[in-house]
């Protein structure tokens, strides 16, 4: 039996392939699984549970059939989608997970994260987290009609376009986790091994704490093609997806 592990694919209506490679992925060997794990930004963009974008409703179906197969599905949130909330969950019939939720597969302390909390070398977007993942900004931003909150994710995500494009390129790091913030969640948190996405840097990463090693997963993005982290009884191995 398999448990699978995906991230950052960014559903978007302007890459329609790529929801085409998530639905076969959920049809076939989604379907086969014992479990999936799916570590943030699943969407490149979430405003609400009442979004009645038909690219999402086609997504919520799909897991929704899959969850009724019998397959747990589990949802931790990412930087985009971090507006998922309990009607998602009623809908899809998929479990949300906190950020940092450990699991033990195959005798092993996982912990499974999304990845941006380990970027604190990025000090304004730890801000903007910081505001958007207050509760009381949360219900505000519940309160305004759907229009407006589709106005204000254009702004943002121009906004966090521009963000992106002024990190100074000489500085890719800052892009990435923060080696300290590792170190210090693999020994408050006593985990063998960490997965998580964000950062598009798909890797296996030995990690030395001194007395042993732990590793350190980050999964693909699915922008050229699709990632997925297979984990069995054998060990696991982190695997591109041919389109
Ligand atoms: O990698 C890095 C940095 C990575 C890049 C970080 N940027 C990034 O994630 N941007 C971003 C994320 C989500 C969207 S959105 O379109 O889905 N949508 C926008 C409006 N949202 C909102 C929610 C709330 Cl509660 C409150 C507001 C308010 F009031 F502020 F307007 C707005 C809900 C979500 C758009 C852009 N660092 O290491
Ligand atoms: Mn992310």
């Amino acid at each position: 039996p398999v448990t699978l592990f995906i991230s950052d694919l960014h559903l978007d209506g302007e890459r329609p392939d790529i929801t085409a490679q998530f639905l076969e992925f959920l049809e076939r060997e989604a379907r086969r699984a014992q479990a999936l794990y799916i570590l943030g930004d699943l969407f490149e963009a979430w405003i609400g549970d009442d979004d009645p974008d038909p690219d999402k409703r086609r997504v919520i179906e799909a897991l929704r059939s899959l969850t009724q197969a019998g397959v747990p599905v589990f949802f931790i949130h990412g930087n985009r989608d971090f507006l998922i909330g309990r009607k998602f969950a009623a809908e899809t019939g998929v479990k949300l997970l906190a950020d940092g939720t450990m699991i033990e597969l195959h005798g092993k302390r996982v912990l499974l994260m999304h990845g941006d909390t380990l970027c604190i070398d990025d000090p304004d977007y730890q801000r903007l987290r910081r505001i958007v993942r207050n509760p009381l900004v949360q219900f505000i931003l519940r309160c305004l009609s759907l229009a407006r909150r589709q106005q204000l994710a254009a702004r943002m995500r121009a906004g966090s376009k521009k963000h992106i494009e002024s990190m100074d390129r000489t500085k890719p790091q800052i892009m990435d986790v923060n080696q300290d913030a590792v170190r210090r969640t693999f020994e408050t948190e006593h985990a063998d091994v960490i997965v998580h996405g964000h950062t598009h840097r798909p890797a296996v990463h030995e990690v030395d704490l001194g007395d042993h090693v732990a590793q350190r997963i980050v999964l693909g993005d699915w922008y050229e093609q699709g990632s997925v982290l297979r984990w069995t009884d054998q060990g696991f191995e982190l695997a591109g997806l041919r389109r």
